[in-house]
């Protein structure tokens, strides 16, 4: 059974490069983003400030909040890519993270080597990866090229490569980053299906946008977040209407 806990969470990103001191009042009174501030001494950005919340079997998060309003963090935060730099994460179950999709693919490598090696990265045994390895090759449509180093790939090539693996596996908590603008119209219908049928079969599901109508759609608990901060948690359609500012 899937969960996660949240206790107390911050990300604190600290910014060498940004020495001015005049920075600090200057940035704050942006609403946009999180907190710029010094932190021992040092500027840095408070993406996260003291968040806490669980999720069980059944839960669908969407992150709701503006530009920089620390969504992709918390993803991050969530899918074990970025440590907390305060506070205590608890997972209990296999993640597939959508967010930087071609993270890890070897340019070098062919199609196939790819498949193989990313799938075995994602914690796969070979015998499943054997049992899916067809379905990702046929999903790909990328045909003979799979047996080309995917440095010649175009970049809508690499998508449908990286997609194809990246959702071969039911994963027990399932983590998006916006909606994957995975290669040509054609090929983005077929992620879609694809995706839903993976989100129908995951126990937990966390995804970030700025689509209301997708975010209704394909979640059922809404969490705003302000500078860092949740200002709001609860059933997805309250949540949507609290950041537009619209009474319930
Ligand atoms: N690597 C980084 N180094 C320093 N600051 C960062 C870094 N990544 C994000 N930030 C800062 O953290 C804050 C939250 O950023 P984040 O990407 O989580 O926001 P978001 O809600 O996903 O925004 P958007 O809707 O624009 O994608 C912002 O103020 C941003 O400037």
């Amino acid at each position: 059974m899937a969960s996660i806990e949240l206790n107390n969470v911050g990300v604190h990103y600290l910014i060498p490069q940004a020495k001015s001191a005049g920075l600090v009042g200057a940035m704050r009174s942006l609403a946009m983003g999180g907190v710029i501030g010094k932190r021992h001494g040092r500027i840095g950005v408070t993406a996260l400030d003291d968040i806490s919340f669980s999720l069980v079997n059944g839960d669908r998060l969407g992150l709701i909040g503006h530009n920089g309003a620390g969504k992709s963090t918390l993803l991050r935060v969530l899918s074990g890519i970025l440590p907390p730099t305060s506070g205590r994460i608890r997972v209990e179950g296999r993640i597939s993270a959508l967010m930087s999709i071609q993270l890890g693919l070897d340019s070098y490598s062919t199609g196939y080597e790819n498949i193989r090696s990313r799938a075995r990265f994602m914690g796969l045994t070979e015998e499943e990866i054997d049992s899916r390895f067809d379905d990702i090759a046929a999903f790909s449509e990328l045909g003979d090229y799979l047996d080309l180093p995917i440095r010649s790939y175009s970049a809508g090539m690499r998508l449908r490569l990286a997609f194809s693996i990246a959702t071969a596996f039911s994963p027990e908590i399932l983590i998006l980053d916006e909606w994957l603008s995975a290669g040509d119209d054609y090929f983005q219908k077929k992620a879609r299906e694809r995706l839903t049928g993976l989100i129908d079969k995951t126990g937990i599901f966390a995804f970030a946008s700025h689509n209301d109508a997708l975010m209704a759609r394909m979640c059922n608990k809404g969490m705003v977040l302000h500078q860092g901060k949740p200002v709001f948690f609860g059933e997805i359609n309250e949540a949507l209407a609290y950041h537009k500012g619209v009474p319930q």
